[in-house]
């Protein structure tokens, strides 16, 4: 199911001092799914997915264990093209281009598609160097200037002055939720537009989970988000538009708070009431 929302902007004309005319202004559509299908061998895993995300807004996604989150948020940097035997029909157009054709370089989509996976997973060196790592790929060798990524990327992720004294150490001797944000400063070393999380706060502690949650919001204001989250009240309380998977199928995708409060669809209402899954 797909939905197009309008953000009509009022702007005022001055004509002559006396008229006011208005103008529809179109948010922009950075994901645009459009009948995906896929399978793992003879696992039919997503079935006529047919979504729009739009740009710096937090799209989650839920629905039960095994409905095909994980696939489809993969399938959006192509990295579930790493499991052997994994076909696919229907196109992703990123930014107007179909990331699924072959002539899509997955390097160039990568370094505009940021991931931060459940379990965080720092590589073990140090913090500085963390972050630094991408940045180095695409060729950045000036002192000056990856001290300068690393600084505002570990401020994009919140967690600068908790590490700002230690940032040779080893990053494996932060906490779970330090852990992550240090992943998420990685992640935005490389200046993604967007930033696909697949249950980043699912291990770890409610005041980790907060402040992830929190950063979340803020960096909705530069990045557009889809999370994966089997946490409902996390998808309601961040998230400005929900998708609600079954079965590999797109069952309702709304503005979160009309799914939350008035489910069209009588598998949602039952999910979100805890009737099943
Ligand atoms: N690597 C794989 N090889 C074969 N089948 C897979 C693979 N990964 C997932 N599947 C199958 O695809 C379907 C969707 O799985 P997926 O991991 O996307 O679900 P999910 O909604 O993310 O589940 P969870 O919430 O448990 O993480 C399931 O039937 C699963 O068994």
């Amino acid at each position: 199911m797909s939905i197009t929302t309008q953000k009509k902007v009022q702007i005022d004309v001055k004509n002559n001092d006396t008229t006011t005319e208005s103008k529809t202004e179109q948010p922009r559509v950075v994901y645009d799914t459009k009948d995906l299908n896929l399978w793992y061998s003879e696992t039919h895993a997503l079935k006529d997915i047919n979504l729009e995300v739009t740009e710096n807004e937090v799209t989650a996604i839920i629905g039960p264990s095994g409905c095909g989150k994980s696939t489809y948020i993969k399938t959006l940097n192509r990295m579930v093209e790493l499991v052997p035997g994994v076909g696919t029909t229907g196109t992703i157009a990123y930014k107007g281009k179909n990331i699924l054709d072959n002539s899509m370089k997955v390097e160039d989509l990568r370094t505009q598609v940021g991931m931060v996976f459940q379990k965080p997973n720092p590589f073990p060196k140090s913090i500085y160097e963390n972050v630094t790592y991408g940045p180095k790929i695409h060729g950045i060798k000036k002192k000056s200037l990856l001290d300068e990524i690393v600084e505002n990327s570990l401020r994009g992720a919140a967690i600068w002055d908790e590490v700002k004294d230690r940032l040779n150490q080893n990053a494996y001797g932060l906490s779970g939720g330090q852990q992550q944000r240090v992943c998420i400063a990685r992640c935005l070393a490389i200046e993604p537009d967007v930033i696909l999380m697949d249950e980043p706060t699912s291990a770890l502690d409610p005041i980790s989970t907060l402040k992830v949650e929190e950063l979340i919001k803020e960096l909705k204001k530069k990045y557009t988000i889809i999370i994966v989250t089997h946490n409902m009240q996390q998808a309601a309380r961040i998230s400005d538009k929900t998708v609600f998977m079954l079965n590999g199928e797109v069952v309702e995708f709304s503005e979160t708070d009309q799914l939350f409060s008035n489910p069209k669809d009588k598998r949602t209402e039952d999910y979100i009431t805890g009737r099943f899954g």
